[in-house]
């Protein structure tokens, strides 16, 4: 039966800075770089052992899988980097300190731009010191000035029926290693979650959740690596 492996980054710099950080290319810290072992260890220890790869375009999502997958004897395996597996766009608000936008403009504010289903954070404005339309692993690509959760969900999604569902259906056990609200958008879809259930839902970075699947590609089970 296929097999789903998804793995948020360890934790990255402005993970332990507290910024919003969305498409913005920040690498792993010391811990990031060890939870990222640690979940290719488990991988190896539970005998759960990737077939094929995805990640996005992010150094953090990048750097996780291949600690993982040298930690679990993988690295030869085929991996797809793409940029619909990044994180969501975090608009105006990347760069800033998380505390300090609630201090600013409330907590219940900044929930909303966090982790509300449809409300776009403000938009990035054009020259912006973290524009990335110079950047040359974007050339050719729309990159959005902001995203909600769902406008996310409309571009991973369609990536994962293109990409990565085919190889479930060959029977591959696929990793996908990516981002807290790219990660949600998969989560979502997979267990049918409902969009105001989908707020409460938190992924904690450098933790395998596997998901087993049936041949049509419906999930049967759910759950955390470390707890089984
Ligand atoms: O800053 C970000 O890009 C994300 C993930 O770290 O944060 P949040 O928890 O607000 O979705």
């Amino acid at each position: 039966m296929p097999r789903l492996i998804l793995v948020r980054h360890g934790q990255s710099q402005w993970n332990l800075e507290n910024r919003f950080t969305g498409w913005w290319d920040v690498d792993l810290t010391q811990k990031g770089e060890g939870e990222a072992r640690a979940a290719g260890a488990l991988l190896r220890e539970k005998g759960i052992l990737p077939t094929v790869a995805f990640t996005s375009f992010q150094t953090r999502a990048i750097r996780t899988l291949h600690l993982a997958l040298h930690a679990a004897g993988r690295s030869w395996i085929p991996e797809y980097k793409d940029w619909h597996l990044n994180e969501r766009h975090y608009g105006g608000l990347t760069g800033l300190d998380k505390a300090e936008t609630a201090a600013k403009h409330g907590e219940e504010q900044v929930k909303i731009w966090r982790r509300s289903f449809d409300v776009p954070p403000p938009v990035l404005e054009d020259g912006s010191e973290f524009d990335l339309k110079q950047d040359p692993r974007y050339a050719g690509i729309a990159i959005p000035s902001t995203e909600s959760l769902k406008l996310t969900i409309e571009r991973v999604l369609p990536y994962y029926e293109q990409a990565i569902a085919p190889q479930l259906a060959k029977g591959e056990t696929v990793i996908v290693a990516a981002h807290g609200n790219s990660l949600r958008a998969l989560v979502k879809h997979l267990s049918n979650i409902s969009d105001e259930d989908i707020l409460n839902l938190e992924i904690p970075t450098g933790q395998p959740i596997i998901y087993e699947l049936d041949d049509n590609l419906v999930a049967t089970d759910r759950y955390y690596l470390s707890e089984r």
